[in-house]
């Protein structure tokens, strides 16, 4: 079956310095891929150089089976594709909430009707329904967090990429966010430094250090309660 996304030894550079190099990475349908590292190891830019932001230097792109590498490659591949900015405010732009989750839609080419009640739903299934009317960049951060993922829910994509999503999320927003992400059908590449979250979703993990990206594994324990860690290969 066609991998959902397919990067082959891809050379990535950020204000002239190489950040990653021969990146071979696959999401295939259903897999919940954990990103980890260190801070400043290239994560986030990793994520970035998957949807054409931030432009490879070396090697293949293909996202669901097409080649990307012009910005005109990319827009078409992009709607398929929800991103959760490490940032919230590099996300959210219009001025109150409901518009805010109803543009990804509407973008899409919902109606104005449909793409409102898209949002609602993606807004009620986070628990957070009564923030709609609500102005965006007066929400709190971990507010400002859940909308900005409502709003990828509302675009139902197929593959979900988050940059720290329980960033300023407190426990009850935790738990909806995290039973929400439990529940998205798609495939998800997830960047997390909060390592309770990671075991708990991810099926797979990888760690970018020193300019690669390796393998990890997770493994389940037995002990008096079940649980399971990420491992480097190595460990
Ligand atoms: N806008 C930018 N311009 C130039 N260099 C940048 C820019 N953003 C990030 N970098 C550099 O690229 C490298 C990788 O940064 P990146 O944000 O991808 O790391 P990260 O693994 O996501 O880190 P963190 O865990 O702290 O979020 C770092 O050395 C960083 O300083």
């Amino acid at each position: 079956m066609t991998a959902l996304i397919e990067l082959r030894d891809v050379t990535i550079a950020r204000a002239g310095a190489t950040v990653l190099s021969g990146v071979d990475l696959t999401l295939e349908r259903g897999e919940r891929l954990a990103l980890i590292g260190p801070n400043g190891a290239g994560k986030t830019t990793l994520l970035r150089s998957i949807v054409g932001l931030e432009p490879a230097g070396g090697g293949s792109i293909r996202l669901f089976g097409e080649e990307c590498s012009t910005e005109r490659q990319f827009r078409k591949a992009r709607p398929r594709i929800g991103f959760l900015f490490q940032d919230s405010d590099d996300q959210l732009f219009c001025p109150t909430v409901i518009e805010d989750v109803a543009f990804g839609p509407l973008n899409m080419g919902c109606t104005m009707a449909e793409a409102r009640e898209r949002g609602i739903a993606a807004l009620e299934g986070l628990g957070i329904g009564h923030l709609a009317e609500r102005i965006s960049h007066r929400l709190s951060g971990g507010e400002k967090r859940l909308v900005c993922l409502a709003g990828l829910f509302a675009m139902q994509p197929d593959v979900l990429m988050l940059d720290e999503p329980t960033n300023g999320v407190d426990v009850d927003n935790g738990l909806r966010l995290r039973q929400a992400l439990h529940d998205f059908p798609g495939a998800m590449v997830l960047v997390s430094h909060d390592t309770e979250f990671v075991d708990e979703l991810a099926t797979r993990a990888m760690v970018v250090r020193r300019g690669r990206l390796i393998a990890a594994e997770i493994h389940e324990h037995a002990h008096v309660h079940r649980h399971r860690h990420v491992h480097l290969a190595s460990d």
